[in-house]
């Protein structure tokens, strides 16, 4: 197997980094992340149906990055002429149509339903107006979108900045050692990161020990992807497996344990990855602070507790199989849920946003505006 190629240095970087999607109008181009770390390659999304498959098939994961793929694929597809000869109405239709069917590649994050509702919702204000046009409408659907791509990115470095802040200041140590889990990454967003931009920030202010980062079984998120940016920005990590975690905590001096979301609800209980609550749990044994990053995106105050919130369930392969091949004794049943809910007495660092960091308790009073559709 190849071995990953540390990135240039950080002085020689600059703007480069590793990315998840590469747009210029008309053109979406994913990183098949299935084929990471052995192969990079992108693929070329031609329109709202591939971005669904792309979507389904985990070629492109993480809440963030599910979203901005998921509305460029429609922005592609308006570009390219969809609905042309429609009337303004028609159009209206479309878009709201293909927005409804994108949420339905993955239930749990509700990053894209989030922006279904409100790009839907500015939809129908657009071609409302007495002087829009089906081409003013499908201008102004595309910029909506291509305008997710910067403040993704602006918001994950301001979660950076106030993540790491906020660990420093609450640690007695100079330096901190967090432990992390699934991929959060330059691969999950738009760049930069959520927790990893929380690790990235403390790397880049001289404030970062080091960072364990787990395998995250079944899906290995974290041997294949976090692993790969860890190395590719010379960023000091280890990787352990998912039932090292809690002698991890006893033994490596961990400070903090940060992870992202796929959704954070009103009372801070908070869907993430699976493994992310046995995590909490033996954070609170070992009076570790435990974090959760997420954008004001990822949070859906319009549900009451995380019991509400639609798990995931994944195909038995993910589980029974590595690389194609059967590992597990055939006949054996299988269940693989792609997420757990974390409940919001274990989040006892606080919640890192672009806003700043709360304690679950201060989440709507700080986020008013994350309820779907408002
Ligand atoms: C910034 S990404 C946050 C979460 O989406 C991430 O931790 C996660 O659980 C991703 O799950 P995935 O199934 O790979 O899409």
């Amino acid at each position: 197997m190849a071995q990953v190629r540390p990135g240039p240095s950080r002085a020689a970087r600059g703007a480069m980094s590793l990315e998840a999607l590469r747009y210029r109008r008309g053109s979406l181009r994913v990183l098949n992340q299935l084929l990471l770390p052995q192969r990079s390659c992108y693929e070329e999304i031609g329109g709202v149906r591939q971005g669904w498959e792309a979507i389904r098939a985990m070629k492109v994961r993480g809440a963030p990055a599910i979203a901005i793929v998921g509305c460029l694929s429609l922005a592609v597809e308006l570009h390219g002429g969809a609905g042309m000869g429609q009337d303004k109405t028609g159009l209206e239709t479309f878009i709201r149509d293909s927005l409804r069917y994108l949420v339905t590649a993955r239930p749990t994050a509700v990053n894209m339903a989030r922006a279904a509702e409100e790009l839907g919702a500015f939809a129908s204000q657009e071609a409302q107006r007495e002087e829009a046009t089906a081409e003013s409408l499908r201008e102004s659907v595309i910029q909506w979108a291509e305008a997710m791509l910067e403040k993704d990115l602006q918001d994950n470095r301001s979660i950076g900045e106030h993540g790491a802040r906020h660990l420093l200041q609450a640690s007695p140590q100079d330096k901190v050692t967090v432990l992390t889990h699934c991929n959060t990454g330059s691969l999950a967003t738009a760049g930069y990161g959520t927790a990893l931009g929380v690790i990235r920030s403390l790397h880049a202010l001289g404030h970062l020990e080091h960072v364990y980062c787990t395998e995250t079984r079944p899906y290995n998120q974290g041997a294949r992807l976090t692993a790969y940016e860890l190395v590719y920005d010379h960023i000091p990590a280890t990787l352990i497996a998912d039932s090292m975690v809690s002698v991890a905590m006893k033994e490596k001096g961990v400070s903090a344990v940060v992870v992202g979301a796929d959704r954070v609800v009103a009372n801070g209980d908070t869907a993430n990855k699976v493994g992310t609550y046995q995590l909490a749990i033996a954070a609170k044994h070992h009076e570790i602070p435990f974090y959760v990053a997420a954008p004001s995106t990822s949070c859906d105050l319009s549900l009451a507790e995380g019991a509400e919130i639609v798990i995931e369930e994944r195909p038995s392969q993910e589980l029974t199989d590595v690389n194609g091949v059967r590992i597990a004794a055939p006949g054996i049943g299988v269940w693989n849920p792609a997420f757990d809910i974390t409940p919001h007495e274990l989040i006892t660092g606080g919640i890192i946003t672009e806003l700043g960091v709360f304690c679950p308790e201060e989440l709507r009073a700080a986020l008013p505006g994350a309820v779907k559709g408002e």
